[in-house]
């Protein structure tokens, strides 16, 4: 596929200094290891720039809309109207993700991917706009090849703007009724899990309609089969939104960007990258856990470990700004916390730890 060629994503590892990170990291004033995975965050960003002190440089969220025509098989139970009005909410600032961003010091931009509504030009608006909609892919894919190259296109387009106006953060979100489907599906399709296995309600569908949700998936499985190329299968049964982001995390992979990785949807567009080249799972930090069926699966099947679990299942980018300020506190703990050389504290370094 032509947006994947040319695509050049440097492994973050260097053992020298992360034997040094470590080093650095074990000297500050605590029991080894007690500060767990902010260790690790910790030490992942100082990889991924290549130093002993990392900095987050104006962080920004992404989070990409598109509407989804699988909603004709009554797989969502709210109206594909819900995408395009929370767009307009969100440029002005509302909703959970307006809101988050504003908390935790983010910059949002709306990116339209594909949804179903002509928005007027707004500075924090990015239109990419495919098409109006991914197709139902009950019965045709769900994007063509062009247009799936496109959304991929689209999304390292965006990201390396970015890159290049001194973002070495990114987070992505997403909005679009209906597209915990082809979510669900590419869950299925990557990890080779039985589709009633991996879907859940979504934004809030009934048991029985998860049931049917269930069986369309299963069908339009069936009906498509599976492609021996990630990019195949994100053309079959994914989302324009969902190819954007995949475009969006290679490229900041590329660019060598910290991603922050949300909920169910999110990690699915990350699911379809890391199958492209799992090498992008170095540049990445899982914010958390949802409450929406498949993710924990989905974590499980990549060996991802979220930062939180707090129930959450909105998307919008949401959880990666709550979690947020645990990756900008990891940094600092690396940065500022006080060492036992610098301090009168006794050096217990060489007391281990000894899991039960
Ligand atoms: O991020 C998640 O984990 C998550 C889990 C369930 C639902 N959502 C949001 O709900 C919408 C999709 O739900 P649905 O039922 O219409 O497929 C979409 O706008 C997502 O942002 C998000
Ligand atoms: C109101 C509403 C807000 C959302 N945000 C993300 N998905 C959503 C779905 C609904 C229904």
């Amino acid at each position: 596929m032509e947006a994947l060629k040319n695509l050049n994503i440097q492994s973050t590892g260097n053992a020298e200094l992360e034997e040094a990170l470590q080093h650095k990291i074990d000297r500050k004033t605590k029991p080894i290891g007690s500060l767990g995975q902010m260790e690790r965050i910790a030490a992942q960003v100082g990889l991924i720039q290549q130093t002993l002190s990392p900095k987050l440089c104006k962080p920004v969220m992404l989070t990409v809309a598109s509407d989804h025509w699988i909603t004709d098989e009554g797989v969502s139970p709210v109206s594909t109207n819900i995408t395009w009005q929370q767009v307009l909410n969100f440029i002005g600032g509302g909703g959970g993700i307006g809101l988050f961003c504003d908390v935790y010091g983010f910059d949002l931009y709306v990116v339209d991917a594909g949804v179903n509504y002509d928005f007027p030009e707004h500075p924090k608006l990015i239109d990419k706009k495919v098409r109006k909609g991914t197709r139902n892919f009950l019965h045709e894919h769900a994007m063509t090849d062009e247009e799936c190259n496109q959304a991929i296109q689209n999304g390292r387009d965006v990201v390396r703007s970015f890159a290049q106006k001194g973002s070495n953060v990114v987070a992505f979100g997403e909005m679009g009724i209906g597209n915990t489907s082809p979510a669900t599906a590419l869950l299925s399709v990557f990890s080779s899990t039985p589709v009633e296995t991996c879907t859940g309600p979504g934004c809030g569908l009934s048991p029985d309609g998860v049931v049917n949700k269930a069986a369309v998936l299963k069908q339009a499985i069936a009906k498509h089969g599976i492609a021996d190329k990630p990019e195949d299968n994100l053309a079959r049964f994914g989302g324009l939104e969902i190819a954007t982001i995949a475009g969006g995390m290679l490229e900041a992979a590329a660019q060598r960007m910290l991603i922050v990785v949300d909920g169910f949807i999110t990690s699915s567009a990350f699911m379809a990258a890391y199958e492209i080249c799992s090498t992008v799972k170095e540049y990445a930090v899982f914010a958390h856990s949802s409450k929406e069926n498949g993710h924990k699966l989905m974590l499980g099947h990549m060996k991802a470990e979220a930062i939180m679990d707090l129930d959450l299942r909105l998307g919008e980018g949401t959880g990666a700004a709550v979690a947020y300020p645990i990756i900008q506190g990891s940094v600092e703990m690396l940065n500022r916390m006080t060492t036992f050389d610098e301090t009168e504290v006794e050096d217990t370094t060489s007391v281990k730890y000894i899991e039960k």
